[in-house]
């Protein structure tokens, strides 16, 4: 369709397992050996399954799901930062996507080098760039700091100032990842309302939150992510109820099992 911006079919996302955590010698002779034989047969864990979804011009879709449910694997999915392993993504459309503290920056160089850096990733001409510099480096909050070495900022810093690159462009598709709660108290109030004004912009967005009011009343649709495949896609406050409903089985569930352990232990 015409209005379509982001396009999933049949998308399934594996990650190769990777086992770590040595600590005496004998541990980590006996590691080796599985992990040599582990390289023989390596093990994949399916990280997304089958997954289909569109998502069309003035939708805000708001993901939710547990934890290790796939939501952001889904939102990397879409930026392009993972390529599926089965099935087909189409993107169409100048994407901006806020997924993880500092993703691309270069901690060695200064704010005002990453900014330049980042900002030409994006698409931006370099005069583009130095014209949003003090709008960015303000909102960021960074003052001196603008030409210190990143490595010597506080994750809080680096985290304004990805916030404030994405506000700096006005992109077609917006993608967000749990970054509506940026920084300290004063700058998670500003930074919501800069970011309802940058929904306002954005054709479509995607946003993945545990804060399921800012899911309900910022969002048009939601979708919720279970073990890799999305179970509910509607209106948030039906996917909210069967959000609810899951939490609620497999708390009974588990409640259960612990009977279960306790009658066989007694
Ligand atoms: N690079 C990777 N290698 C191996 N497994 C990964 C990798 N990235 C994610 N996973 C696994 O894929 C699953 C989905 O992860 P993902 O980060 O998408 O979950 P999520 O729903 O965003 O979780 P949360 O709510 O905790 O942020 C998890 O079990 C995670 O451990």
């Amino acid at each position: 369709m015409d209005d379509e911006r982001i396009r999933l079919d049949g998308v399934s996302i594996r990650f190769r397992m990777s086992y770590h955590k040595v600590d005496t010698l004998p541990k980590m002779l006996s590691q080796w050996g599985a992990q040599l034989a582990r390289s023989w047969q390596p093990e994949f864990f399916t990280a997304l399954n089958d997954v289909s979804i569109a998502v069309r011009t003035g939708e805000i879709v708001g993901v939710i799901g547990r934890n290790g449910s796939g939501k952001s694997t889904l939102l990397r999915t879409i930026s392009g930062i993972y390529h599926p392993d089965a099935g087909r993504v189409d993107v169409r459309g100048r994407v901006s996507a806020l997924l993880q503290l500092g993703t691309g920056f270069n901690v060695t160089l200064n704010g005002r080098d990453n900014i330049i850096l980042g900002g030409l990733t994006l698409g931006l001409s370099r005069q583009q760039i130095e014209d949003r510099m003090d709008m960015i480096a303000d909102f960021a909050e960074l003052g001196r700091f603008i030409d210190v070495p990143m490595r010597y900022y506080s994750s809080g810093m680096m985290s304004r100032l990805s916030f404030a690159m994405v506000l700096s462009i006005e992109p077609d598709i917006l993608l967000i990842d749990e970054t509506l709660s940026v920084g300290d108290v004063g700058f998670q109030a500003k930074s919501k309302a800069a970011m309802r004004d940058l929904l306002r912009k954005a054709s479509c967005q995607m946003i993945v939150s545990h804060d399921l009011a800012t899911i309900e009343t910022l969002c048009t649709r939601a979708i919720l992510v279970e073990a890799g495949r999305i179970v509910a896609d509607g209106t948030p406050r039906d996917v909210l109820d069967r959000y609810s409903e899951l939490l609620e089985t497999s708390v009974s569930e588990k409640t259960s099992l612990q009977g279960i352990k306790e009658i066989s232990a007694g």
